[in-house]
């Protein structure tokens, strides 16, 4: 069924150039969109400042149009934003669902781990109504609550959140808002309606969710597309040093991002120009078509 309204979205963190795994996913959520007659929206998670530049923000743009993902409306920057997470933290604040935790990183090294070797807060500063310090970030005091959610890809997910999360962090020490509470925030803002996403973020869904029902915020579909990785098994990513998305034949490589969804194109159609390429996509785009296993190995990494 062809959703009345579809708004999906790329939300890139511009630390650096596109690889061949960031078209992957930006590919998945734009072929979706188009597929499912929807807008599709880029947003710059640039949260982060020192890691991040305008310069990088200009590439990515500069890259997906070379590649033929076009997006509807104006990029929304996440720099840019920070009345609306303050207003948000302010909301969980009212309604006592953050405490402040002034443990430092040494005082958490011996903090469990989960599956994804994240730490577990053990709760330390949850009984303090009052932070002891200055510096302290905000945790979100997670109830003993399991997380279910429907991914189109990989089915029913779940995850108890007390257990392997934990009480998580939505602002920072140093007073940055955390990735989970302005990834929340503003997909309601932009009406977001449909993540397809790389699966690196899957077991932050539950997080999303938990926070989206504290305030009061309607959750998106999901869908999480295998990773990329390369010939040593390792996430392509640019701490992997994955080169940037090649300049030249770029028909090869948009035909390759396909086939790694599981939507090669036919023989006649590589080597033909972008935009043909993605017109036979979004026309035979099946998600489930995607392939299920977590990670595909890309051949010439
Ligand atoms: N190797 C990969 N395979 C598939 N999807 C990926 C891969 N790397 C990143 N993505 C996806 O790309 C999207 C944009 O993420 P972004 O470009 O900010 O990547 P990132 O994870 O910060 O990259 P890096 O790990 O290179 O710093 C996200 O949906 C993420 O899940
Ligand atoms: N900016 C996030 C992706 C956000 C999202 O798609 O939810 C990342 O770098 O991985
Ligand atoms: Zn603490």
């Amino acid at each position: 069924m062809i959703p009345a309204s579809y708004v999906g979205r790329f939300a890139p963190s511009p630390t650096g150039p596109l690889h061949f795994g960031s078209l992957v996913a930006a590919l998945a959520s734009w072929l979706d969109a188009r597929a499912l007659g929807g807008h599709w929206l880029v947003r710059m998670e640039d949260l982060d400042r020192l890691r991040c530049s305008q310069a990088a923000a200009d590439i990515i743009l500069r890259q997906l149009e070379a590649y033929g993902l076009t997006w509807d409306r104006a990029v929304l920057v996440q720099s840019r934003r920070d009345e609306a997470y303050a207003a948000a933290l302010d909301a969980l604040r009212a309604q006592g669902a953050v405490f402040a935790c002034t443990c430092t990183r040494s005082q958490l090294a011996d903090a469990p781990r989960n599956a994804e070797g994240e730490l577990v807060y053990p709760g330390t500063c949850r009984l303090h109504a009052v932070p002891r310090g200055e510096h302290h970030a905000w945790r979100v005091r997670v109830q003993d609550v399991s997380v279910d959610f429907v991914d189109r890809i990989r089915g029913v997910l779940q995850q108890d959140l007390a257990r392997e999360v934990g009480d998580f962090v939505v602002r920072r020490a140093d007073g940055l808002f955390a990735y989970q509470l302005a990834v929340v925030v503003d997909d309601a803002f932009q009406g977001v309606t449909h993540v397809v996403r790389g699966a690196d973020l899957l077991w932050n869904t539950p997080r999303q969710i938990y926070l989206q029902r504290l305030l009061g915020l309607p959750t998106p579909i999901y869908a999480h597309v295998p990773l990329v990785t390369n010939a040593a098994g390792q996430k392509l990513s640019k701490q992997t040093l994955a080169p940037a998305l090649p300049e030249t034949g770029r028909r090869a490589v948009l035909a390759e991002a396909l086939a790694a969804l599981g939507h090669p194109p036919p023989a006649e159609l590589v080597g033909t120009a972008p935009a043909d390429l993605l017109g036979w996509a979004s026309a035979h785009w099946r998600i489930e078509n995607v392939p299920l296993h977590p990670t595909i190995a890309k051949p010439l990494a």
